[in-house]
């Protein structure tokens, strides 16, 4: 048996190597960036007029002009223009090139014009005013962008202005999900008494979705021989394999036995936690990594999000931040086991309270749609009281 933390240090350290495959810059929200990406010009790439106006040289104001002839208008997506005489001034729109010989831009809101001529309705400007100067933002070069950023809108926005439209991203692994066990039946059957419509598999290849990792899902029969062929075949074609259900130490528990057979090694089997402590985990020769997770709905969930969710993040060089929460009420635990307590978060005057609501056990996973995540309780204690900080461990 393992503790928690050298369980997380086994895992973290047989990563997936990803490699790089394009998306279209359409497909690419909420994919993880796999390449540097770099301004192709200066942000903004000329000094652009911010506000609808006139365009001045600011001396001529300095040495006491107010009024200004018009000798032209300078808009958005026209070619420079260039002001003839420093003493007149030029309209200018909102993301116009400043035209040549201007320096300061004045709102519409504050001058009146009359014919071709601009009168100043405020008394000071400032040199250099409305404009967002080249480069201000980021220059030529300037690495905008790292791998291992996951894509955002803002992220996006970056992209199309550099001209990226296939974009470089990190692939997850090929997965199968692997459900086991004689009782368990398809979502579209009808149970007999003694049997429950499989739900772990769904419930895992949903949780993946959501960050856009694909699997497939299969279903095993506790059949040894069965057990052992299917996982061998189903491993041919994946990089990983996460099992439920299996692993414990029941006459028809196969998987560790089979896995060994067919070459996984085992890394661990057995961790000090609840829920999810029959958790085995290994390695084939060719590095495929296999997860072998209690078949409890709520062991196989948690050790999900607790182990695997860290593991695909740090296989894609995705850096996440741990989060912590505050324990909302006092909890206690006995066994000398890390204890994964399910509870809501509330956002109380910028703090993260966490509520208990342990549920009915690992086999409730009804429970689960009550809670938002889970505070990891560490072993050496067993009184937890409101006000401890712990890391906590989001579902949503
Ligand atoms: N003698 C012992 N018995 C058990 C121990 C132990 O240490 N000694 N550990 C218990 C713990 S903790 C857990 S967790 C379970 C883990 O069992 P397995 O991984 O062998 O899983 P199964 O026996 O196949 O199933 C357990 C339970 O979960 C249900 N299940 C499984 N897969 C699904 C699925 N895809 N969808 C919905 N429900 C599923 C299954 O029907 C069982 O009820 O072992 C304890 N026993
Ligand atoms: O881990 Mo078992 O995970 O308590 O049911
Ligand atoms: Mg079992």
């Amino acid at each position: 048996m393992v503790t928690v933390e050298e369980a997380t240090h086994v895992v973290l350290s047989h990563l997936f190597k990803p490699t790089v495959t394009k998306v279209d810059l359409n497909d690419a929200v909420g994919r993880v960036l796999a390449e540097a990406v770099k301004a192709d010009r200066d942000f903004p790439p000329f000094n652009r007029v911010a506000m609808d106006g006139i365009a001045i040289w600011y001396d001529e104001w300095k040495n006491g002009k107010r009024e200004f002839y018009i000798e032209e208008t300078q808009g958005a997506g026209q070619p420079q223009k260039s002001l003839k005489d420093v003493q007149n001034c030029m309209e200018v729109m909102t993301g116009a090139i400043l035209p040549e010989g201007t320096d300061t831009v004045i709102r519409y809101e504050d001058v009146s014009i009359q014919g071709n001529v601009a009168t100043l309705l405020v008394d000071t400007i400032e040199e250099g005013q409305n404009i967002h100067v080249q480069g201000q933002d980021a220059e030529r070069n300037d690495t905008l962008l790292s791998p291992g950023i996951i894509l955002s809108p803002a992220e996006i926005a970056l992209l199309a202005s550099v001209g990226i439209i296939d974009v470089p991203v990190f692939s997850f692994p090929r997965t199968a999900i692997i459900s086991s066990g004689d009782e368990l039946i398809e979502v579209t059957e009808v149970p007999e008494l003694h049997q429950i419509r499989r739900s772990n598999t769904y419930a895992i290849d949903a949780a993946m979705k959501m960050i856009g990792w694909q699997s497939t899902q299969y279903h095993i029969y506790d059949q040894k021989d069965f057990v052992i062929d299917s996982l061998k075949v189903i491993a041919e074609d994946h990089d990983v394999l996460i099992v439920s259900g299996g692993v414990s130490k029941g006459k028809f528990d196969f998987i560790p036995e089979a896995l060994e057979s067919i070459n996984v090694k085992k890394l661990f089997h057995q961790v000090s936690q609840r829920p999810g402590k029959p958790f085995w985990f290994g390695e084939s020769k060719k590095g495929k990594i296999v997860f072998a997770l209690p078949g409890n709905p709520v062991s196989t969930y948690m050790c999900f999000y607790r182990y695997i969710l860290p593991w695909i993040w740090k296989s894609l060089h995705v850096k996440k931040e741990e989060q912590y929460a505050v324990l909302a009420k006092d909890f206690t635990f006995q066994p000398k086991l890390t204890y994964f307590l399910q509870v809501t978060i509330k956002n109380e005057g910028g703090r993260l309270m966490a509520y208990p609501d342990a549920g009915g056990g690992s086999g409730d996973f009804a429970n689960l749609k009550n809670v938002t995540g889970f505070l990891e309780l560490p072993l050496e204690q067993s009184i937890f009281k409101a006000g401890e900080v712990f890391p906590y461990y989001s579902f949503r």
